[in-house]
This record gives C-alpha cells, structure tokens and sequence, in this order.
C-alpha cells in the first residue's frame, strides 16, 4: 500500500484538459472542485503549491475561439486576455474556503539565472509564511521560444527543489500512463507504479491528441525524470473523479506514481545545473577523458578534444564525447576561447598558454552532473 502521511509539500499542477468542460471552456465548477480538495489537504497540515494551465483556454473562452491559434503572437495575446480571468476564477473559489492565493508568472531564464531564482525561492518562502497557495503558470504573453519552458509539467517539477515538495501530482484527462496513447490503442494498459524513468518507459509516450493539452505523456514523463533524480515521488491522475487528490494521499491506488529515485538523489543545486539550466557551449572530450569523468573524476584540459559555442567563464556546458553523446552538465572555470587554447595540453602548461593559471580544472567535480547512463542522448 502506498504510504504519503510523511508528505509536507505537495505540487500540483492541473492541466487545461481538467480545467475545461467538453465544449473546451474553462468550468468554475471544475476549479471550484480542484480547490476544494486543496482546502482539505491543508487542513492536514500539508502545504500546497498550484501549477495552473488554462489561462490559453480562457482566453480563448473570452475571445469565443474553437481552435487553438497556431501561430505565437496570437497564444501570447490569449494567455495575456485569459490569465486574469483564470485567477479570477481561482480567488473567488479560494475565498469560499477562507484562502488566499497568489499570482506567479515564470518562465525558462527565471531558473536560468541564479539571483532571479533566488527572488523566486524567497518570495515562495514568505507566500509559505503566509499560508498563501502560490499558483504557477508559464508567463506565456512573453514566452518566445528562447526562453520558455514550454509546457506547465516541466514548471511543476523545476519548483520541487524551491519548495523542497515530497510529491507531485500532474492532473490530466487521463487516468495515468499507459503502455501506449489509449485514445489510439483500445488495448492500451494502465502502468500503476514506475520505478525508472528509462528507455522502455519513454518509448511509451506520445504527444498529446486534444485540442487543450500541450505535451501529452512526453512531456509528463520528463516531469517524472526531474522529480524523480530529486528524489521526490511524482503521480498522474485523472482530474475527472472528483476526490482524486485526497485517494491518492490516502494511499488508493488511483493513476501512476513514479517513486522518487533513492539511488541517485540530486541535490538543488545538482538539479539547477542539470535542469534548470540552459547549455551555452559543449566540451568535446576524448574516450579515456569520458571514462574518468564517468568515475566522478574532474575534467582536465588533457582530455579535451574541442569546444562548441562562444562562452564566458562560469558558464554551464554540456560534456559530450566525439561521438556526440553527452556525458554531463557542468560549470566551466575557462571560456570557450581559452578551452580552445589549452584544450590536450597538460595542466602545467596552462600559465604558459593564458599568461595566468586559476584552475587546474576546466569543469570540478563538485560543479558536474553526471547524465544517467540509461538516459536518451540527444
Ligand atoms: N502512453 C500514454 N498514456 C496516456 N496518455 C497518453 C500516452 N501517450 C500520449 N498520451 C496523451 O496524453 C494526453 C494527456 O496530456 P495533455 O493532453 O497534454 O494533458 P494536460 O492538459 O493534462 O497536460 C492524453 O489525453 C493522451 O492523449
Ligand atoms: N501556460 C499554458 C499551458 C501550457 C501547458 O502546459 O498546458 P497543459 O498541457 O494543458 O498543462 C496556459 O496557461 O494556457
């Protein structure tokens, strides 16, 4: 039987598929049930931060659209008509139950740069203080590509390090993962509880086939592999049965739930460089380099075979071999330039080289994310 009375914080996020009637309106009454379980949950002590889709679909409620537009101008317009009228929506809900809420609008380069972060962490810290439900959304009006994270599951796993969450649970149309999409394949069978996050798993999923949904499972399932190498526990669960949340906390089996991996346990600022984080070059690196480095070894400029991409020192980078598998994330003590200058040179040749010698180490350990073997590469 499942077991989640150690739970503290939990995350949910709610998709636009769960908050939309089958028309593809937003539904209040939906919203007014989604909020009713939080207020429960509360009441156990636990504390709840939301991660809301839907503010796409209000407006296009309010601009009376059928279909999704294609093109990024016209979402960035509808997110910016429908957002206020979904926290509408929400206030008024959470009031009936004495609650208050609060508005938080990220996007990708927010977890990109560490001191925008950390206004993050602390602003969450005081909403926590103040018994306040902090909801989450994509602030879609300025997401351009560069900097968007793209898809509301994602956002719910890259918040677990901020709040520190035991749990998280993505509410879809679904009831969970299956084997394969059941709307194409009537056969498909429910998946209760993943261990891993691996080939088998992934090769699982596929995008989604509604007009309201963003990522479909593909997107799930890399939520479940953020949270999952933080060691924290992630479900989905279909929002159409009404108490879902509180027989998922009761330990019923509903939907599927992804155990958080004790083996690997990232900690925050492993799951910042490894995920939060965008790549701004890549170190190329010799066989030898990618067994030692493989062995939690440093990255010396002895094994470096190339550099891509123009950055500073400091930068975070990917490690890949000549094969271009990528082996790690990490924190770049050199530029790009100067890796291009030392790279197969001995460590007491890098004075000669630069004129100065700061590190011996072009990536520290300490400063580097293995990539799990079992992971895809891109
Ligand atoms: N293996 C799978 N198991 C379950 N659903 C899947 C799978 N592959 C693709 N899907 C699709 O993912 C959808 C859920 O994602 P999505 O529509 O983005 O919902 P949400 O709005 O809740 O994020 C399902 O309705 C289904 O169409
Ligand atoms: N940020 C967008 C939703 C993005 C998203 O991930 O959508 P969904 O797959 O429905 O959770 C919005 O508020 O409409």
């Amino acid at each position: 039987m499942r077991d989640f009375s150690h739970i503290k914080h939990l995350i949910v996020k709610v998709g636009s598929s769960s908050l939309c009637d089958e028309k593809g309106n937003i539904d209040s009454q939906r919203i007014l049930g989604l909020v009713q379980q939080i207020a429960h949950i509360r009441q156990r002590g636990i504390q709840v931060t939301l991660v809301s889709s839907g503010a796409i679909s209000a407006g296009m409620k309010a601009m009376n659209l059928r279909k999704k537009p294609e093109t990024i101008p016209e979402k960035q317009a509808l997110a910016a008509i429908g957002q206020a009228s979904l926290m509408k929506i929400y206030e008024d809900m959470f009031h009936i139950f004495h609650m208050k809420s609060a508005q938080i609008l990220m996007n990708h380069d927010d977890f990109d740069d560490r001191k925008r972060l950390l206004n993050f962490y602390h602003a969450m810290q005081s909403l926590i203080k103040y018994k306040v439900v902090p909801i989450i959304n994509e602030n879609d009006t300025l997401a351009v590509d560069e900097i968007k994270v793209g898809d509301n599951d994602t956002m719910a796993a890259l918040v677990v390090p901020i709040v520190n969450a035991d749990l998280v649970v993505l509410i879809s149309d679904i009831d969970g993962l299956y084997d394969k999409n059941p709307h194409i394949y009537k056969d498909a069978q429910l998946i209760e509880e993943v261990d891993e996050v691996n080939h088998e798993i992934e090769s699982m999923a596929s995008d989604t086939d509604t007009q309201m949904g963003t990522g479909g499972m593909v997107t799930k399932l890399r939520a479940a592999k953020i949270c999952t190498e933080y060691g924290c526990d992630m479900a989905i669960v279909n929002g159409q049965s009404p108490h879902v949340l509180l027989d998922l906390l009761d330990g019923k089996p509903v939907g599927t739930l992804f155990h958080g991996d004790v083996g690997r346990n990232l900690n925050a600022r492993q799951l910042w460089i490894m995920y939060q984080t965008w790549s701004k070059g890549c170190i190329i690196v010799d066989a030898g380099c990618a067994k030692a480095l493989r062995h939690h070894k440093s990255l010396l400029p002895s094994g470096i075979t190339g550099v891509s991409g123009d950055f500073s020192m400091s930068s975070i980078v990917d490690i890949i071999d000549e094969k271009g598998v990528k082996l790690a994330k990490g924190i770049s003590n050199y530029s790009s330039k100067e890796i291009d200058k030392i790279k197969g040179k001995k460590t007491s040749a890098i004075e000669s080289i630069l004129g100065e010698h700061d590190y011996d180490e072009v990536v520290h350990a300490n400063n580097m994310v293995l990539v799990k073997r079992s992971e895809k590469h891109d």
